[in-house]
C-alpha cells in the first residue's frame, strides 16, 4: 500500500502532545497506510506565562491563531485543539472541525498542596485558603462553593501549574507584583489524567457544583474545509456523540457572542435520541447570581437546541453580564 502522510500541528505542552499522540494512534489504527507527523508549535500564548492572555487576543488568539494560519497556508493538514480553547464567537472561513474524539470526563477537579485537606477547606468555607485559576467561570463557581476563599490568578501549562503549587511558588501578576502561594488549584479532570496526574485529584466537582466549560473534555481536529483527503481520514476517528455535543454547546457561545474569558458554562448529554443541554452565565459582580437554562431536544438537531438555550439565556439578561465582564481593549 502506498504510504500517505498527514501533518498535524499542536502546541508543545505535555497535555497537547498527549492529545495529539492519541489522535495519531487512532488514525493509524483506522488507516494503517497513513503516516502521521506531529508538528510542534510554540505559540505566543505559551511563551508568555505572566499576562492574563488578553493581550494576545484572548485564549483563542493566543493558542489557536498561529496553528490555524499554518493549516490555511497548507503547511499543516490539520491542527489539534482542546475544544474548550477554541473561540466560539468568530467565523473561521475555510476551516472545519473534521473530528472530535470521544469525550473524556468534562468535570473540573481540585488539586491540593500536600498537607491541605478538603475537609478543612469545606469546614472553613474556604476562609484562609488561596485557590488558583485564571478562568472567570471557575472563579465564579468556586466562590459559590467556598464563599470565603481567596481566588488568585494562576496560569501556565497544567503540569507547570501543579509543580508551582507543590513548590509554593509565587505567581507574577500581569499588572506587576505577585500573589500566592496557592493552597489549591481548580483544573480539568481530563487534562490531569492525560498528563498522568489523575492521582492528584483530591475532589471531583460534579457538573451540578461546577458546570463545565463549553467543549471541556473534547479534543478536536481542525482542517481545511476543501481538503477532502484529510476530511475523509478525520471522519474515520470522529465520535458522533462528541460532535453533536460540540455543535450544541458551541451554538450557545455563538448566540451569546461570548468572549475569550466569559463567565459562560455549557454541558450536554445524550440519551438515545434526546439531548439535554444546560448552560449558565455567572455574574460575579452581583454576588454570584447566575442565570441557568436547561432544555431537552432532539439529539440530531444540536444547533437548534443550542440556539434555544442561548436565546433563553439572553432573554433572562445574559448579554448585560457578558458585556460587563468583557475586557477593555
Ligand atoms: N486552558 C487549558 C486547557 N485546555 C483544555 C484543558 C483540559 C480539558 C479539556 O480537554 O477540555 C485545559 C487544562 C485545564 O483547563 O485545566
Amino acid at each position: 500500500m502506498v504510504a500517505v502522510s498527514m501533518r498535524i500541528g499542536t502546541r508543545k505542552s505535555v497535555m497537547a502532545l498527549a492529545q495529539t499522540e492519541d489522535i495519531a494512534l487512532r488514525l493509524s489504527n483506522a488507516a494503517p497506510e497513513l503516516e502521521v507527523e506531529i508538528v510542534r508549535f510554540e505559540t505566543t500564548g505559551d511563551s508568555d506565562q505572566t499576562s492574563k492572555l488578553l493581550v494576545h487576543g484572548g485564549k483563542g488568539g493566543a493558542f489557536v491563531a498561529e496553528i490555524r494560519a499554518a493549516v490555511t497556508s497548507g503547511r499543516l493538514h490539520a491542527a489539534m485543539h482542546s475544544l474548550k480553547d477554541m473561540p466560539g464567537n468568530e467565523d473561521t472561513p475555510g476551516l472545519v472541525i473534521g473530528a472530535t474524539l470521544p469525550r473524556d470526563p468534562p468535570t473540573d477537579a481540585l488539586v491540593l498542596r500536600p498537607g491541605v485537606s478538603i475537609e478543612d477547606i469545606r469546614r472553613s468555607r474556604g476562609k484562609g485558603y488561596r485557590i488558583g485559576t485564571n478562568a472567570v467561570r471557575r472563579a465564579a463557581y468556586v466562590r459559590r462553593l467556598f464563599p470565603d476563599i481567596d481566588v488568585i490568578h494562576f496560569r501556565g501549562a497544567a503540569d507547570t501549574r501543579v509543580r508551582k503549587l507543590d513548590n509554593r511558588d509565587m505567581q507574577r501578576l500581569p499588572v506587576g507584583g505577585e500573589v500566592g502561594p496557592a493552597d489549591a488549584l481548580i483544573m480539568a479532570r481530563s487534562g490531569l489524567e492525560r498528563i498522568g496526574l489523575g492521582h492528584r485529584i483530591a475532589c471531583e466537582l460534579s457538573p451540578l457544583e461546577m458546570l463545565p466549560a463549553v467543549g471541556q473534555g473534547i479534543v478536536a481536529v481542525e482542517c481545511a474545509v476543501n481538503d477532502w483527503p484529510t476530511r475523509k481520514y478525520l471522519a474515520l476517528i470522529d465520535d458522533p456523540a462528541a460532535h453533536l455535543s460540540c455543535e450544541a454547546e458551541r451554538e450557545v457561545l455563538w448566540i451569546l457572542n461570548g468572549h475569550c474569558n466569559s463567565p459562560i458554562a455549557g454541558y450536554s448529554t445524550i440519551d438515545g435520541s434526546r439531548m439535554t443541554l444546560t448552560a449558565s452565565v455567572l455574574d460575579e459582580a452581583r454576588g454570584g447570581q447566575f442565570i441557568e437554562v436547561t432544555r431537552i431536544g432532539a439529539a440530531d438537531r444540536p444547533r437548534e437546541l443550542g440556539r434555544a438555550v442561548g436565546l433563553e439565556l439572553l432573554h433572562k439578561g445574559a448579554a448585560d453580564i457578558i458585556a460587563r465582564t468583557r475586557p477593555a481593549h
